[in-house]
């Protein structure tokens, strides 16, 4: 694959910062650092553990810290990064002043992942208005990639966990009336026995998927918007079909590893040795 060089190639990293294992954060800088890509991330809030699995996780807010970081760099030579990649935020606060410095700072390349929702339900305490900060966040993005789960609430559609070509296709249409200029690719569409993503070509909804590996794997919608984002910067001639393919293949490897484990560990995370093996032979 033609690639870009890595010296130039630069990505700003907003999500929460989750101590325990192999969420969020700790996959994403280990997926950009694994292809030299330089990395500044924002943790928007510090969690003992993610927020399922392990009761009420300790949360520390980091608002304070980001307007200072962000008042920082204003004064130095940064140049703008090449991408922004956003994912689980967890408050409207943090949404909202998120939103407000990607505004000003106007951010190129930015994908959004909103992550608010799973398995037919919006993560404990967040509400509509929080949808509502990722429908605004979204509609500065070139790409977004939230699961069928998410897409329903977006659309405010009600999405089975297999949607129908026509459910998805009015579901993706509709966030392309807040989001015009965003390419929005679902994760997590199950077709059979396969799971996989769907997004819009024209009035075409194109689907590509594997199969299912048996058992609720978290951290998946991580790694799989952490691994676009750099196959999108270092391999910029590759289409959606081809980045799509590529992450759900690194992904795949992860769940793959991790299914190997005992299913207590699931929650910790996904392994990342497999699948940043197979992210370094793109390379
Ligand atoms: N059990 C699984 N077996 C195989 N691939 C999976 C499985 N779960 C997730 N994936 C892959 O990971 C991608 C992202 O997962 P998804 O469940 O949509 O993320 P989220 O964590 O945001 O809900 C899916 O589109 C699919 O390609
Ligand atoms: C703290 C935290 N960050 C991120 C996520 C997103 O995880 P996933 O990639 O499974 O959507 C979760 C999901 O529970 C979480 O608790």
């Amino acid at each position: 694959m033609e690639k870009q060089a890595s010296n130039v190639l630069s990505t700003l990293i907003i999500q929460d910062f989750t101590a325990l294992g192999q969420m969020s954060m700790t996959s994403a800088l280990t997926v950009s650092q694994s292809m030299n890509i330089l990395t500044a991330s924002l943790p928007v809030q510090m969690l003992s553990t993610q927020t399922e699995g392990f009761g009420q996780p300790h949360r520390e807010i980091m608002a304070d810290w980001m307007e200072q970081v962000w008042h920082h760099w204003d004064t130095i030579d940064i140049k703008p990064f090449t991408s922004t990649l956003i994912g689980y935020l967890g408050t409207n606060e943090l949404a909202q002043l998120v939103n407000m410095e990607i505004r000003q700072h106007r951010n190129p390349n930015l994908i959004v992942d909103p992550a608010m929702a799973d398995q037919g339900r919006l993560y404990p305490s967040l509400t509509k208005s929080y949808v509502e900060e990722m429908r605004r966040l979204m509609s500065g993005a070139q790409i977004a990639l939230p699961n069928v789960t998410e897409l329903g609430l977006l659309s405010e559609n009600d999405l089975e966990m297999t949607p129908s070509d026509d459910k998805l296709r009015q579901a993706l249409k509709r966030c392309q009336s807040f989001a015009p200029d965003c390419q929005i690719i679902a994760t997590g569409v199950k077709k059979g026995s396969a799971i996989g993503c769907a997004w819009l070509r024209g009035n075409e909804i194109v689907w590509a998927g594997k199969n299912i590996i048996k058992g609720h794997f978290f951290g998946t919608g991580d790694l799989f918007s952490a691994t676009f984002n750099v196959l999108k910067l270092r391999f910029p001639k590759l289409d959606v079909d081809q980045l799509v393919s590529e992450a759900m293949a690194v992904v795949y490897a992860a769940i793959q590893e991790t299914a190997a484990l005992p299913a207590a560990q699931w929650k910790l995370g996904l392994q990342l040795k497999d699948a940043i093996s197979l992210l370094m032979t793109f390379e």
